[in-house]
C-alpha cells in the first residue's frame, strides 16, 4: 500500500512538472477549458461527454509522454543524431496524429448541435 502511495505521489509529481515547464501542455489544458465550456454551453449527453473527456484526457496524457521521449532523448545525447531526430520527431506526430483526429471528432460532435439551434 506504501508502494502504491508513493507511486501516486511520483506520477502526481510527474503532472505538475509537465503543466510546470512544457508550454504544449498548458496550451492543450487551456484548449480542454474552451472545449469543457462550450460542452456546457452546447449541452452535450452522457456519451458525449464522455466522448470529449476521453479525447481531453488521452491528449494530456499523451502530450505528456512526449515530452517524456524528449527529455530521455536529450538525456541520452546532447549532439545532433539521426536516431534523436527521429525518435523526437515519431513522438510528435503521435501526439499530431491525435491532435487532428480529436479536433474532426468535437467539430463532427459540436457543429450538428450547433446547426440545430
Ligand atoms: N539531438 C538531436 N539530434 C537530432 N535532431 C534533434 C535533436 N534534438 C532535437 N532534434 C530535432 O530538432 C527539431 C527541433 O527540436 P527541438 O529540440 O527544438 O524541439 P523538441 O525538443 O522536439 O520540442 P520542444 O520545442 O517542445 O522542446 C526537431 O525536428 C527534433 O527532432
Amino acid at each position: 500500500m506504501r508502494n502504491f502511495f508513493k507511486a501516486f505521489i511520483y506520477a502526481w509529481n510527474g503532472i505538475l512538472e509537465g503543466f510546470r515547464s512544457e508550454r504544449n501542455l498548458k496550451f492543450h489544458m487551456f484548449a480542454a477549458i474552451v472545449v469543457i465550456g462550450a460542452g456546457v454551453a452546447t449541452g452535450l449527453t452522457g456519451t458525449e461527454w464522455f466522448i470529449v473527456f476521453v479525447l481531453i484526457a488521452g491528449m494530456l496524457a499523451l502530450e505528456m509522454m512526449n515530452s517524456a521521449i524528449e527529455r530521455v532523448v536529450d538525456l541520452v545525447t546532447v549532439e545532433q543524431h539521426p536516431l534523436a531526430k527521429e525518435a523526437k520527431d515519431i513522438a510528435a506526430g503521435a501526439v499530431l496524429i491525435f491532435a487532428v483526429a480529436s479536433a474532426v471528432i468535437g467539430l463532427l460532435l459540436f457543429i450538428p448541435k450547433w446547426f440545430n439551434y
